[in-house]
């Protein structure tokens, strides 16, 4: 990566930075597409012509607002909501909303961006967004944590709807957030619009296997990159970072297709079970508990908490990074390497920086990048809300078939996309040119709005 772009693409990556100073995982993001599309616009230039390429790296729309809510002792706290509506060519606005400390705008347009291709990729009729708060979800009581969804939510809900935007979760954002979040829209709506937000409780319009999506799909989505190799999971010792609703079901379906994965981390450090991670102990400290992964060790005989070392340093044939942006540093895609690590598959959105990306793939390890690897999740979010639509539930077989022949369908978009373009084997390259493309003919059909 980091060639050099043509002049056009160079002025818009100049006139989109200069107009976002101090954003710099935006930038980042915006640099990676555009290298990917070069060899497309190169080939079409009514792309450049219409000003598509430099409509789409300016979203639609970008909403901030402020969040008041008072805490169990009586203080006010007062925290930052942000939507960024980016790009509704295709659908309407979908992406999740993130609660953690290190929000900011140039986050969650990164992640807004990145999301257009995403879905686009797909094949799902759904546009691009984001959206969260810098608010800070780590050991706050479950009536802090409603508080502050009815208040932040307060002033979202007037930007959603079924046909209009429909967020999600991720980080800091899971079953009982949602749960507050759909609540308070309902109330202030008067409406029981079950297609304004996926990831809902199954009981009440959620999808099965939505959960699981994301994990599993990128694990599927390794699963065919090593295909392509007349390679399998089976067998094969896995590395997952993260601990948190991508990571656990990555590391269970890692387990069901015959794998072994041996690490799980959060903030506090990780975890190694040489014997494979016991899913159901993880699910309980994460998902029960809402505790630490050094809870899971004082349980665990033979497991191990490491606290000064980095989670790449375990050797494995295969890894997952599934925690959060910038977690995979060129230092650790060497140590990776040295390790004999054949396949990458991102659980997590840019949890590898462009170094580490350009030597991994130059070592010629299969590398599978977020915006393909991770779209179980969103697709699943689109069959959640067919099944709103139509009032219809699938059983949890039924939607895990078709969340495993959209990951087929995604790795071979992003595979034949990369082979058109020249650079066969750069999942890259062609998740980047295929959404591209879906998104960009959508929006020239659609007119200069
Ligand atoms: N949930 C989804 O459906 C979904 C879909 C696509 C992509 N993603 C991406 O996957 C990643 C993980 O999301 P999730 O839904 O599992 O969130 P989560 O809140 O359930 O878990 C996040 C995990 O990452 C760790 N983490 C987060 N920030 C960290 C930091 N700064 N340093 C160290 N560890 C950190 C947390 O400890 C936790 O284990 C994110 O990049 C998210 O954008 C999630």
């Amino acid at each position: 990566m980091h060639s050099v772009l043509s002049p056009a693409l160079t002025g818009i990556y100049d006139r989109a930075v200069a107009r976002s100073t101090g954003e710099p995982e935006f930038h980042q993001a915006l640099r990676e597409v555009l290298e990917s599309i070069a060899p497309v616009v190169e080939r079409h230039p009514e792309y450049l012509e219409t000003g598509v390429v430099e409509g789409l790296v300016e979203p639609e729309r970008q909403i901030m607002f402020r969040v008041p809510w008072v805490d169990d002792q009586g203080t006010v706290h007062v925290n930052r909501g942000y939507r960024v509506q980016y790009n509704s060519a295709l659908g309407p606005y979908k992406g999740g909303l993130r609660f953690h400390p290190s929000v900011n705008l140039g986050i969650i347009k990164f992640l807004g961006f990145e999301q257009i291709f995403k879905n686009a990729l797909t094949g799902q009729g759904i546009g691009g967004a984001k959206g969260g708060s810098d608010f800070d979800p780590h050991g706050r009581s479950n009536s802090e944590i409603m508080r502050f969804c009815q208040s932040f939510m307060s002033e979202l809900y007037r930007h959603l709807g079924e046909h209009t935007d429909v967020p999600a979760g991720d980080i800091g954002v899971g079953a009982r957030e949602i749960g507050f979040l759909f609540g308070q829209y309902r109330r202030l709506t008067n409406r029981h619009e079950s297609g304004m937000f996926t990831g809902k409780g199954v009981l009440w319009g959620g999808a099965q296997v939505r959960t699981e999506a994301t994990g599993y799909g990128a694990v599927y989505f390794m699963e065919e990159m090593l295909a392509t190799k007349n390679e399998g999971i089976e067998g094969k010792t896995a590395i997952v970072s993260g601990s948190g609703n991508v990571a656990i079901y990555a590391i269970e379906k890692i387990q069901q297709l015959g794998g072994r994965a041996i690490t799980a981390s959060d903030s506090s450090g990780y975890i190694v079970d040489e014997a494979g991670i016991d899913v159901e102990l993880l699910k309980q400290v994460k998902e029960v508990e809402r505790g630490r992964v050094s809870d899971y060790v004082s349980r665990r005989p033979g497991s191990r908490l490491i606290t000064d070392g980095r989670v790449w340093d375990v050797p494995a044939q295969l890894a997952f990074p599934s925690a959060t942006q910038n977690e995979l540093l060129l230092s650790d895609a060497q140590r990776l390497i040295a390790n004999g690590v054949i396949a990458v598959s991102e659980g997590a959105n840019m949890p590898t920086t462009p170094d580490a990306v350009e030597l991994l793939q130059e070592a010629g390890v299969l590398f599978a990048p977020g915006k393909a690897a991770n779209a179980g999740g969103v697709a699943t979010s689109a069959l959640e809300m067919s099944q709103n639509a139509s009032r219809q539930r699938w059983d949890f077989s039924q939607s895990e078939d078709r969340l495993h022949s959209i990951m087929k369908d995604v790795h071979r978009s992003a595979y034949e996309a990369a082979e058109h373009y020249g650079a066969p084997g750069n999942y890259v390259v062609g998740a980047n040119a295929a959404g591209f493309r879906r998104v960009a003919d959508a929006m020239i059909a659609q007119g200069l709005i």
